[in-house]
């Protein structure tokens, strides 16, 4: 079989990384580095010693900082910038890939902070594309963990089968396989919240809280990213999957988290601007909290805990208040219950369908509480 050739845009941790999946799984790959010293680190020395320190490249990869010069004949095209840099990434490439229907895959797990739209939507948006030709790809997938050649799997979501297959076959070797769903939304929004919970762990753990505060944390954030995304028109199962459940374990575990670290200096005290100076690398999270409780608040969705990280990023609440739920709860009882009476996840879209009554009576005023 002929290798495919792909192009991987954005050369931090997560789109090295994947450029050395996907050569590893005999594709041809290039790089493209906004910076041409790191550029002329992967192609010539075939290390990126700033985002993966003491990791050995495949020989067969290359990079350059020129755009053009990286998309040229790609076959596949791989987009891992932060968020908040995918829109300008995406202006810069829609006149080089004019009308071609190469397939493009967003690696990343972040909304738009302005619109709100998740990755895949900017990439329709700014290229003008076919949604069959997107796909996105998220999981439990710590970069450096990966990176050394640790077993691990995640999910390539596209609402094309065909797209989704396609990517899934190049994106895999032996240490790495890749599953396929066509719930975009779903895998989507699990790779956004649970970067939100990552956070809340990481201050739970900055405070020095134990696992009874972290596990409870755990399982309320995942009801909360469940009736989030069925909202918003997810299958509640993919937030039983590797784009939702095995994701929020991997990142609210992983002291390699992003978030997890940065919640973790806001449990220590540290104020939001310091922790921003003192990350190196992208924590999605940090700039999805407030677009996730404006679109949360659009479909009356409650989101206590994510809720409670905006008030400590804030410096309204203090670390050592974060719990699973609101202290301003009223006494009533909560049911527990996440799952309906057939033992499936149905418990999230019976709650979505309760708030779009609760919101028909209120005129669209609110939703009350809404859970069983
Ligand atoms: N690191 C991981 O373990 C991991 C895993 C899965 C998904 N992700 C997601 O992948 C995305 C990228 O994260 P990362 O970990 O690679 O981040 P990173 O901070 O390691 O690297 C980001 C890279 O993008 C570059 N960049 C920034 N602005 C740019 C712009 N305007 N144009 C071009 N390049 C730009 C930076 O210079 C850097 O090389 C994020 O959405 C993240 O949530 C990360
Ligand atoms: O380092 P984080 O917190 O951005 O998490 C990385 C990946 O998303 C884990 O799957």
């Amino acid at each position: 079989m002929i290798p495919e050739r792909v192009v991987v845009l954005g050369a931090g941790s997560w789109g090295t990384t994947f450029g050395k999946i996907l050569a590893d799984g005999g594709a041809q790959v290039t790089m493209w580095a906004r910076r041409a010293e790191l550029a002329h680190e992967i192609d010539q020395a075939k290390r990126n010693s700033q985002y993966l320190s003491g990791i050995n490249l495949p020989r067969s990869i290359r990079a350059t900082h020129v755009l053009q010069k990286a998309v040229e004949g790609a076959e596949q095209i791989y987009l891992s910038v932060p968020s908040k840099s995918a829109r300008d990434t995406l202006k810069q490439l829609r006149p080089l890939i004019g009308s071609s229907d190469v397939p493009v895959v967003s690696l990343m797990k972040g909304v738009e902070k302005k619109s709100g739209l998740r990755m895949s939507q900017v990439i329709e948006q700014a290229l003008g594309c076919d949604p069959a030709r997107i796909a996105v790809a998220s999981g439990p997938n710590l970069a450096l963990e990966i990176a050394r050649e640790q077993p691990t799997a995640a999910v390539i979501s596209s609402s094309s089968q065909e797209t989704a297959d396609r990517i899934a076959r190049t994106a895999r070797n032996r240490y790495f396989r890749s599953f396929v769903n066509t719930d975009v939304i779903g895998t989507e929004f699990g790779g956004v919240l649970k970067n939100l919970i990552a956070v809340a762990i990481g201050i739970v753990d900055g405070v020095g809280y134990g696992e009874n505060t972290k596990a409870s944390i755990i399982t309320r954030g995942l009801v909360e990213m469940t009736d989030f995304a069925v909202a918003y028109g997810a299958q509640a199962e993919t937030m039983q999957g590797l784009a939702g459940l095995g994701d929020l374990i991997a990142t609210c575990q992983s002291p390699l988290s992003r978030n997890n670290t940065a919640g973790r200096l806001l449990g220590q005290g540290y104020t939001l601007q310091d922790v921003v100076k003192q990350m190196e690398q992208t924590a999605e999270g940090l700039g999805s909290v407030a677009p996730i409780l404006k679109l949360a608040k659009a479909k009356g969705v409650e989101m206590p805990i994510v809720e409670q990280v905006r008030m400590v990023l804030d410096g309204t609440l203090d670390p050592r208040d974060i719990a699973p739920h609101l202290t301003t709860d009223d006494d009533t009882p909560q049911g527990e219950r996440t799952t309906n009476d057939d033992g499936d996840s149905g418990g999230a879209l019976r709650r979505a369908l309760q708030r779009a009554l609760h919101l028909l009576r209120d005129g669209g005023r609110g939703a009350g509480s809404d859970r069983p």
